[in-house]
C-alpha cells in the first residue's frame, strides 16, 4: 500500500486556487523535497499529504484511507503522520517546553509518554528548556521544539515545513544529522523547502508553480540551473 495517493487534487481557500490537479503516489521509504517559490502552493500540499486538510475535488487517500473531515481526527491515522510547521508558534501552546513535546505521547502512546517525551527531548537537545515557556525561546529554539513534538510519538510518516529556515549552521547540520536518522529507521518524509543548498539525501523531487506539479523526478534536476530559474527557485 502506499502511503499517500493523490486523484486530481485541488485545494482552495475561499475561491482562491491553492493547489491545483495534483496527482501524486507516495511510497514508503521515499525522501521527497517539494520545491519552489512564495505561494506555489507548498505548504497547502503538505496539510493534504498530511490528512489536515480535505480536497476541495479530487480524492486523497493516505495509509488507504480516503480523507473526509472525519478521518481527518482518526486517532490510528493521526498517530502516523507527523507535521512540523513552517511557524513554531503554531505548533507550540502549551505553558512548558516539556508540555508541548509530551502532548502527543500523553493522548497516543499511554503510560510510556515520558520516556518519549525524555528521548525527543534528548535528540533535539532541548532538555534543559523543559522548564521554559516556548514563547521565551528563539525562533531555532522554538524549531527544535517544533520538530521535538512530532519526533515525540514517533510517526512513520514526516513532514517538514521550511524545517532550516531560522537555523543557523550548526542547527542546520543537526537537521540533516536526524534526517539520516529517521531515514535508517526507514521513515517517509517530505520536505518543503526554498534552500537548495539544504536539499540532501533526496530520492525524489517534485517542482511546484503556480498551484501546480511543474517537476515530479529524480534529485538530478537540482542541476540544471535554468529549469530551476524558471520554477523560481534559486
Ligand atoms: N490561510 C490561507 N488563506 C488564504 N489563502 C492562503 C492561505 N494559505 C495560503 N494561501 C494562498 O494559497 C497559495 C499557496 O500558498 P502556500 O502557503 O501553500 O504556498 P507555499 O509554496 O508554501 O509558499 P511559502 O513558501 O511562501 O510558504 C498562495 O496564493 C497563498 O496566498
Amino acid at each position: 500500500m502506499d502511503i499517500a495517493q493523490l486523484e486530481h487534487v485541488s485545494y482552495s481557500y475561499r475561491n482562491d486556487p491553492a493547489i491545483v490537479d495534483i496527482n501524486l503516489n507516495i511510497k514508503r521509504g521515499e525522501v521527497i523535497y517539494l520545491v519552489g517559490e512564495n505561494g506555489a502552493g507548498k505548504s497547502t500540499l503538505l496539510l493534504i499529504l498530511a490528512a489536515l486538510f480535505v480536497p476541495t475535488r479530487g480524492i486523497a487517500k493516505i495509509f488507504g484511507k480516503v480523507i473526509t473531515e472525519k478521518v481527518t481526527k482518526d486517532v490510528c491515522l493521526r498517530r502516523k503522520i507527523g507535521i512540523v510547521f513552517q511557524d513554531p508558534d503554531i505548533q507550540l501552546f502549551s505553558p512548558t517546553v516539556y508540555d508541548d513535546v509530551s502532548f502527543a505521547p500523553r493522548h497516543l502512546t499511554g503510560e510510556d509518554y515520558k520516556k518519549y517525551t525524555e528521548k525527543a527531548m534528548r535528540i533535539m537537545k532541548i532538555s534543559h528548556l523543559k522548564q521554559r515557556h516556548p514563547y521565551e525561546l528563539s525562533e531555532g529554539e522554538k524549531k527544535r521544539v517544533a520538530i521535538a513534538t512530532v519526533l515525540s510519538y514517533d510517526p512513520e510518516f514526516m513532514l517538514f515545513d521550511e524545517p532550516t529556515a531560522n537555523m543557523d549552521g550548526k542547527g542546520r547540520r543537526e537537521f540533516k544529522l536526524l534526517l539520516k536518522k529517521l531515514i535508517d529507521e526507514e521513515k517517509t518524509i517530505v520536505i518543503a523547502t526554498h534552500l537548495l543548498r539544504d536539499i540532501v539525501y533526496a530520492t525524489r523531487i517534485i517542482g511546484m508553480y503556480e498551484g501546480k506539479i511543474e517537476y515530479d523526478g529524480d534529485p538530478s534536476i537540482l542541476k540544471n540551473k535554468k529549469y530551476l530559474e524558471k520554477l523560481n527557485v534559486i
